[in-house]
């Protein structure tokens, strides 16, 4: 009945659609504007009813009183029976209790049923009677559900994330409803679901919060982009658009991060040192000359002294606007202290105020002048600002100063014209705040861009007008609109939606913005965020033992202070949904390598199959690691594998398995990637750094060299931690090297046949 009704709904919105696609344009620009936003929003609303498809209907309470609830992903009215609700949407407050109530604390449910669907066929059923005589066995603490969760964790994975919308256990759904306002951090080990619940809590506020956060957007940050398309698809399938997906690499309009940077120096540039040194560089363009400078208007001999440019320069700089906008208050003052120069020779007294203009003028209007002027206080770009900072050993050492050591500022330095790498995008963003709008450059951008769409215009016009067999009695295209006219027209017309607006306006600023893998960020990344949030609405989850960058987090307070100080809310998350308990048990060592008081999250099932390790000859690693990906491809069907290397052999693994899989004519022909940048996840089979699969998992994960994943960085411990639990069901280790002690708890194979489930 409900898959009936949602195809009813989607056979009326598809011929609205058609039908307003179909409508003839003549008409107002108004109206043509209104056509694309009604054809927009058909087209949403279509993808919305297909993307429910799956799992349509998932959940049902039954009430004390006698009341049934059908909880699904979308609700569904009757529209012939006044309508009743036939679905309800997951978010609705009345559907809440489907992921709270316990027997314990029933809130007024007798039963709560789990249906298993696939396609539209009904595969099980599971029924929970909330009784209290269940109430001591099964905990408040207890699963819900647990029947369909357990179910749903040992799916196999298909290299995209899922929705967890019919299982949501209580404190994740805590979390997911938790209010909007404010900064709410959510810390969990691996496999707690923060990324789940993260995106889950999108979806519940833009459902709860649609009109203020249609309008601003909200953003979410991943650490990398496969990440973010390992995620793409879970937020559309909850029926959510009008969403940016971003990683900090990508925020500042019109400049794409494509150089590689090493961590260390990642980590200089992310430091909040960098703020003084940028704000140190900026005023070291601001000149002022050694000598004199002597300059010749007119037959008139204008001298440029110190005091007159320390004096204009003090003035500028008071004013406290940034370097691009002070300078108008620069040239002011200098071009008043000279014409009084040129005045007091010409004898003040005799000159009236006209006279005086004329004198500003004609200094204004010299080349020598203005180059000279634009010499001491230049306009300067963000790109440019940087490009001659990070080239120029001096400029650097200069701004730098009692910040960075010497060695560091030759770290730092780079070649000019060499591109931008992901640590220069918050470096950029802060650089643009420091300078300022250039409002010269700003006008002059805005009066070309209108006169090219003049130009167009008239074109247009130009092209109407040439038809033929005009009848002289009808009015032509240009006798109704002039160029003007019509450029105007098309101003208006341009449709774009929040997401796309947001995302090309560096200053947009958003109504929600969720970080995750948080612990990741640099203290400048931090500052670009919380800029394009000034009502702080966050969700920021994250892992502090996971870091693995250079300049990450090692604490949220250290993190937050200088932006909230101690406002705001932890949450933590403390069940392991991923990983199984024998390969925690695992990676429990090395989080306490890390840190004697971390406790790593508790999983919640066993699969029986134990972890192993196996030491190989360094001659046939590749051979070797071929035999044992097939192993594992046989083990896990059509599920995933990850190969997670240390960062020096990517190159050399990922091409090797790709070729060895190229030949080989069973197992593991063409399901093999070579790496990429994003890591190709629609392969069987990927090879990844731990960074690159920070935040995903896969059925089946061998970990090559640790000890060189250790050595690698100097958080390689966690970067270890993070590799070992990113599987959901099967786990090697394969080494050359010693072993690292946290992994002496690995069963030790000897042999590449002996299978791992042994
Ligand atoms: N309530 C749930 N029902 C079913 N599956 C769940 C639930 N919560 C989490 N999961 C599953 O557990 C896995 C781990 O979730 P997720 O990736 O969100 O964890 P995470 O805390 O972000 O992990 P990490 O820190 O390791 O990146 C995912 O496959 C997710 O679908």
């Amino acid at each position: 009945m409900l898959y009936a009704r949602l195809d009813v709904l989607r056979k009326e919105t598809s011929a609205r659609h058609a039908a307003v696609l179909g409508q003839e344009h003549a008409g107002t620009p108004q109206a043509w504007l209104e056509r694309d936003i009604a054809a927009a929003m058909y087209a949403e609303e279509l993808t919305r009813l297909r993307d429910v498809e799956e799992g349509l209907y998932f959940g049902r309470l039954d009430l004390e009183g006698g009341e049934q609830r059908h909880i699904g992903r979308l609700g569904l009215f009757d529209d012939e029976n006044e309508y009743e609700a036939l679905l309800m949407d997951w978010r609705a407050p009345a559907a809440r209790p489907f992921y709270t109530a316990t027997a314990a604390s029933p809130e007024d449910v007798r039963m709560r049923r789990h249906v298993r669907t696939r396609g539209r066929t009904v595969m099980a059923i599971d029924d929970e009677v909330l009784d209290l005589s269940t109430a001591s066995e099964a905990g408040s603490d207890s699963l819900t559900g647990e029947a369909a969760l357990l179910a749903a964790m040992s799916r196999s994975r298909t290299g995209r994330m899922t929705d967890i919308v019919a299982t949501i256990q209580q404190e994740q759904d805590r979390i997911i409803r938790s209010p909007r306002s404010g900064v709410l951090v959510v810390q969990g080990g691996p496999g707690t679901g923060k990324t789940a619940v993260a995106l889950h809590r999108t979806a519940y506020l833009l459902y709860t919060h649609r009109d203020q956060l249609a309008k601003r957007g909200t953003l979410i940050i991943g650490p990398n982009p496969t990440f973010l398309h390992y995620i793409s698809q879970v937020l559309p399938s909850l029926g959510e658009t009008g969403v940016v997906l971003s990683t900090i690499a990508e925020l500042y309009p019109g400049v794409t991060a494509t150089r590689q940077e090493s961590p260390s120096v990642a980590a200089l540039k992310g430091d909040a040192k960098m703020i003084k040194l940028m704000s140190a560089a900026v005023k070291d363009r601001q000149l002022v000359p050694r000598q004199p400078i002597e300059l010749q208007v007119d037959r008139e001999t204008v001298t440029i002294d110190r005091s007159m440019v320390t004096d204009a320069r003090g003035r500028a700089r008071r004013s406290r606007k940034p370097h691009n906008e002070a300078k108008e208050i620069f040239l002011r003052e200098m071009l008043s202290s000279m014409t009084l120069q040129v005045a007091d020779r010409l004898g003040r007294h005799l000159l009236d105020r006209a006279d005086l203009d004329d004198i500003k003028e004609e200094l204004s209007s010299d080349d020598a002048v203005r180059s000279t002027l634009d010499e001491l206080w230049p306009t300067l770009s963000p790109q440019r600002l940087l490009r001659e900072l990070f080239s120029s050993p001096k400029r650097l050492a200069t701004a730098a100063r009692r910040l960075y050591t010497q060695e560091e500022c030759a770290a730092m330095l780079r070649t000019e014209g060499d591109g931008w790498s992901a640590a220069d995008i918050p470096l950029l963003d802060e650089a643009d705040e420091l300078l300022g709008e250039d409002t010269r450059a700003a006008r002059k951008r805005e009066e070309q861009a209108r006169r090219a769409e003049i130009i167009y215009a008239q074109g247009v016009l130009d092209i109407l007008d040439l038809e033929e067999d005009l009848d002289p009695e009808l009015l032509r295209a240009v006798d109704i609109v002039d160029a003007d006219q019509l450029a105007s027209r098309q101003e208006e017309r341009r449709y774009e939606t929040t997401a796309e607006r947001a995302a090309g306006d560096r200053t947009w600023t958003y109504g929600h913005v969720v970080v995750d893998e948080a612990q990741e960020l640099s203290a400048m990344a931090w500052r670009i965020l919380m800029r394009r949030c000034p009502s702080k609405s966050m969700t920021l989850v994250g892992d502090v033992a996971q870091t693995g960058a250079e300049g990450g987090a090692d604490s949220w307070s250290q993190i937050l202070r200088p932006y909230v100080a101690e406002r705001w809310r932890l949450e933590e998350l403390t069940v392991n949904y991923r990983t199984p308990a024998e390969i925690m048990s695992i990676a429990a060592q090395v989080a306490t390598a890390i840190d004697p008081d971390l406790r790593a999250p508790q999983s919640v099932r066993e699969t029986g199959v134990p972890p192993w390790s196996l030491r190989i000859d360094p001659a046939a690693t590749t051979e070797t690691l071929a035999k044992l990906v097939a192993e594992e491809i046989a083990e896990v069907d059509d599920g995933r594998i990850a190969v997670l290397v240390p960062g020096a052999l990517l190159g050399q693994v990922g091409q090797a398995l790709a070729s060895e899989a190229e030949e080989a004519t069973e197992e593991i022909a063409g399901t093999v990637s070579a790496p990429g940048p994003t890591g190709d996840l629609d392969s069987q089979t990927t090879v990844l750094t731990v960074g690159q699969a920070k935040g995903l998992e896969f059925d089946s994960v061998l970990v090559v060299e640790p000890q060189q994943i250790v050595a690698e960085s100097p958080r390689g411990l966690n970067d270890l931690y993070v590799a070992l639990t990113r599987t959901t069901r099967r786990l090697g280790v394969v080494h050359t090297d010693e072993l690292p002690d946290e992994l002496s708890g690995l069963r030790v194979r000897t042999d590449v046949s002996a299978n791992g489930t042994e």
